[in-house]
């Protein structure tokens, strides 16, 4: 089976290895440049997802949207914004198109 990270897991992931050392984790490198370089990779990643679904193949929207999730991940870090917060967000979204049971029950 193919291994897969996901998104939680990679919260859980940018959290601890933001706590490490720069000179051996990138993570910890662009957190330690602040909140402006941090915003600034999240633009950029998400530019290069939109050209890449413009005009390029299949597999660089993969890629490009691993990084854009990845800087995500490192954003909500950063913001000290939690991942089930923005789960609560989605999930008042849902309630009000009635559709949250309905998206739990698909999954069991
Ligand atoms: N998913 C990622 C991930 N995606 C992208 N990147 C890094 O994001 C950078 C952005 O790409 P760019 O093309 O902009 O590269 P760059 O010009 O070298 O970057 P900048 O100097 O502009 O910041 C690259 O250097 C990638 O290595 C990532 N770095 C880390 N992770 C995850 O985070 C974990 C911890 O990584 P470390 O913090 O390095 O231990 C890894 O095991 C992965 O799970």
């Amino acid at each position: 089976m193919t291994a897969r990270v996901s998104l939680e897991d990679l919260t859980h992931i940018v959290a601890e290895r933001g706590r490490a050392d720069p000179a051996q984790s990138y993570t910890a490198k662009l957190l330690a440049k602040g909140m402006d370089e941090v915003a600034k990779k999240l633009g950029e990643e998400g530019v290069e997802l939109a050209l890449a679904a413009v005009a390029g193949p299949r597999e660089r929207v993969i890629a490009e949207t691993a990084d854009l999730l990845y800087h995500l991940a490192v954003l909500l870090a950063a913001r000290e914004v939690s991942l089930a917060e923005v789960e609560a967000e989605l999930a008042k979204r849902t309630g009000r198109s009635g559709l949250a049971e309905k998206a739990s029950r698909t999954k069991e």
